[in-house]
């Protein structure tokens, strides 16, 4: 019998395929071997069940992408963990990430961790930055309270979310966080194969919502410098929606005349730091510069 399921799991060469039925755990045909094609989690695959012998991955079906460390394929939706202090928070580092996934064609929402460990003030100031990234299209969790009840009714049918972020921004925490209030069902699908088991495994996906989270941070660094200049442009949201009315197609929004861009900027819709973020991508990209923080 053959079925379709999605790889939630990788374990000691093992795949743990979910159908709509169960969780099987398959062996995957030689033949991937020879393509060099290496089923990943969060693939979807085709499968053969033997209640007898050996179950096997017949197929993989072609990805949307494939990203991360350890690889996930197919990744829909990046959270993005921000923290207030330690690190301390970075605009640019959030204009570098959101430039990053929008390369890669994956949504991103915001969630700013450790809010509890700054003042008042610059918890407001923080958050009227983040504002801004809210209203061109990145939704943004501020509290920990509000992402625990929304973050599940925002991952749609089967979609794949991953958390990145800086180095101690709070990944783990957030996901043993998330872990701790999974419902049965879903403690079910993650423990029932492995229990007692000792073996490495790389990165693994829980049911949450009505899709997936990888339990294992997918991004601490990013590497931008594989973007085309030329292109830089249409991963910052916004100046994409207004480039439609630059007068060069080509606009680079640099000294051209009649650039929406930088006239939003001199009105203050555009945010300046965005622009300037811009600017400072550029630079680094057609010098093949990684900043020091992303090495
Ligand atoms: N006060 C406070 N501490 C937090 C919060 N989130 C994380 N921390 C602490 O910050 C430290 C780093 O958190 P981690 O979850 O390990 O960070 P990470 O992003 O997984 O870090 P890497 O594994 O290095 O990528 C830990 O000591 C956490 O306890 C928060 O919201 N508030
Ligand atoms: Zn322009």
């Amino acid at each position: 019998m053959t079925a379709e399921g999605i790889v939630v799991g990788l374990i000691a060469g093992f795949y743990d395929v979910l159908t709509s039925q169960q969780v099987v755990r398959t062996r995957a045909r030689g033949v991937f071997r020879k393509n060099k094609l290496k089923p990943t989690v969060g693939d979807r695959v085709k499968i053969q069940i033997d209640d007898q012998g050996t179950n096997y991955l017949l197929e993989v079906f072609p990805r949307s992408n494939l990203i991360g460390r350890p690889a996930l394929a197919n990744v829909d939706h990046v959270l993005l963990v921000m923290s207030a202090v330690e690190p301390d928070f970075s605009l640019q580092l959030l204009d570098r990430f959101l430039t990053f996934f929008a390369w890669q064609q994956v949504a991103v929402s915001i969630y700013l961790s450790k809010g509890d460990l700054t003042g008042e003030k610059a918890l407001t100031h923080l958050k009227s930055d983040l504002d801004y990234y809210q209203a061109i299209g990145y939704p943004v969790f501020d509290d920990w309270s509000g992402l625990a009840v929304k973050l599940p009714e925002a991952i749609g049918p089967e979609q794949i979310w991953t958390l990145a972020g800086q180095s101690g921004a709070g990944k783990s925490t957030l996901i043993n966080h998330l872990k701790k209030d999974l419902s049965q069902e879903t403690a079910a699908i993650s423990t029932s194969l492995n229990r007692g088991k000792h073996t490495t495994r790389t990165v693994q996906l829980f049911n949450l919502g009505k899709g997936f989270l990888a339990d294992t941070p997918g991004f601490s660094a990013i590497d931008l410098t594989p973007i085309k200049v030329n292109e830089l442009g249409n991963y910052f949201v916004e100046f994409k929606r207004a480039s439609s009315q630059c007068k060069f197609r080509t606009c680079q929004h640099l000294k051209e005349p009649k650039c929406e861009v930088k006239r939003l900027v001199e009105l203050g819709l555009i945010k300046r730091s965005r622009y300037d973020d811009y600017l400072l991508m550029r630079t680094a990209i057609a010098n093949g510069q990684l900043p020091e923080y992303l090495k």
